[in-house]
């Protein structure tokens, strides 16, 4: 049989306030067996074991390694010295949990980690989109803050909500020391945390949650990297879907207090005791332990953050009224709203004129995202870099053109209502192609004429 269907969970200790899942060390099928391989769609290679060279028994030259394949037991010539079966014999890097300040918690390095080097499986349920979809919302709705669904491939997600590996605890990161990658294992899509770069032992392990994501709700990130993108798979389906509103002061969410997911459908989770057993090697950190970390957010203050009216429209009307987002209309900005505080008519058409070109530049940029989803889910999910240049380029041109629109907007805003101009500044028609900066007039006025800048 190529595939163990023997119950592999693992008994773990979970420190207090972990809500419990179950351990699970190869993918779950939502009422279906593992995939049966049929003995021509086996990828053979080449290697031949010679104990002269370490590097003979399927490591780097190996045909399957190249192309993120495992060897089947049984189908190898190097036999129990073939080195490329990682995911099947769970040869993960040992690993901690570990509390961390705002983000819940994480998973780190309990020893140095080699660039390149296999870490952990992602393992959880594999299920449907429409599944996913309907778990995220009901785990929200079950306040649930944590998401735990990652893609799988264009139609499937693995949920390790309930069951899954330790991997479901490493956290998102900006600037990333861990990237996933996706191997055929016995014909079936897996993924794997990989190191992106040499990791030393204490760091916390990070990935991107771009493109992979399904976190129901827009979280803020707290990864504190400078080039932090403000939320949490911000490139993924999932973020698409919602729409979210902070408020000054909107502390995320408390871990503790997460409840149990308790859906009606779902049989009560057991409660896992015992100690780390079989090949995962993650141990618990206490949170004494955890404070000599060296990855932390650099910088945990909660900004206020509005996503206008515009930024998601599909779904928006659909989610809002289901999320506990607490008085977001005192904080949303309504474009609208500031006509009244206009001195002119002029400056008020201005600043309509920019409103619906950057409504027009937000539709484009949507439009743009769904032609070329399929290639982005394509080539996106092991590694944002293997996206073709041309994509890339549509997307960051678009992206280019909304912030522009943006900046246009807000200038208008700026100029019109905090500095308005004497009568005599007449507003262009419409924006000039360096926007509503500084060629917003047909007749540029004199600095004596406009006031102080
Ligand atoms: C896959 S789980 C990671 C483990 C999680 N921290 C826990 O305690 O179980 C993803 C969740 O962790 C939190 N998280 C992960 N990275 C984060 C970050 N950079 N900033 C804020 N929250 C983060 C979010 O709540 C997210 O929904």
């Amino acid at each position: 049989m190529l595939h163990s269907d023997e119950d592999k969970s693992n008994v773990v200790q979970l420190p207090e306030g972990v809500t419990p899942f179950i351990h699970i060390t190869q993918n779950e099928f939502l009422g279906q067996k593992h995939k049966k391989l049929k003995e021509d769609d086996i990828a053979i290679c080449e290697c031949k074991y010679d104990a002269s060279d370490p590097e003979s028994a399927c490591v780097e030259r190996c045909l399957n390694v190249i192309t993120n394949t495992e060897c089947t037991p049984g189908y190898c010539q190097c036999g129990a010295t073939c080195r490329n079966q990682r995911f099947q014999k769970c040869e993960y890097a040992k690993t901690k949990l570990f509390r961390t300040e705002g983000r819940g918690w994480g998973l780190l390095a309990d020893e140095n980690i080699k660039a390149g080097q296999f870490i952990i499986e992602y393992c959880g349920e594999v299920i449907s989109s429409e599944e996913a979809k309907k778990r995220s919302q009901s785990y929200e709705a079950h306040g649930l803050k944590d998401a735990y669904i990652i893609s799988l491939d264009a139609n499937h997600f693995i949920d390790a909500t309930r069951k899954g590996s330790f991997a479901r605890f490493i956290n998102h990161s900006c600037s990333p020391n861990c990237e996933t990658r996706k191997w055929t294992v016995l014909g079936e899509t897996r993924v794997g945390i990989f190191a992106k770069q040499d990791i030393s032992i204490g760091m916390e392990l990070a990935y991107n949650y771009n493109f992979e994501w399904y976190g129901g709700a827009t979280v803020q990130c707290l990864c504190g990297a400078a080039n932090c993108s403000i939320f949490l798979g911000a490139k993924s389906q999932g973020f698409q879907e919602y729409n979210h509103v902070w408020e000054d002061g909107d502390v995320r969410y408390t871990v503790e207090e997460v409840p149990l997911y308790d859906s009606a459908e779902d049989d009560s989770l057991p409660v896992i005791s015992g100690t780390s057993g079989g090949n995962a090697q993650t141990k618990i950190l206490n949170e004494s332990e955890g404070s000599t970390l060296k990855l932390e957010p650099s910088n945990t203050t909660y900004k206020s953050f509005n996503i206008g009216s515009g930024s998601t429209p599909k779904k928006k009307a659909q989610r809002l009224p289901k999320r506990k987002v607490k008085s977001s209309s005192r904080k949303q900005v309504n474009d609208g709203d500031f006509a009244k505080l206009f001195a002119s008519m002029e400056a008020r058409e201005e600043v309509t004129m920019y409103e619906g070109l950057k409504n027009e530049a937000i539709s484009k940029l949507n439009s743009i995202y769904e032609e070329i989803r399929p290639t982005i889910e394509e080539h996106g999910r092991d590694n944002q870099d293997s996206v073709p240049t041309s994509v890339a380029e549509t997307w960051i041109e678009a992206h280019c053109s909304k912030y522009k629109a943006d900046f246009d907007l807000y200038f208008s805003v700026v100029k019109n209502v905090m500095y308005p101009r004497p009568a005599t500044y007449t507003t262009a028609a419409g924006p000039s192609e360096g926007g509503a900066g500084p060629q917003t007039t047909n007749a540029e006025p004199k600095l004596s004429e406009a006031g102080a800048k």
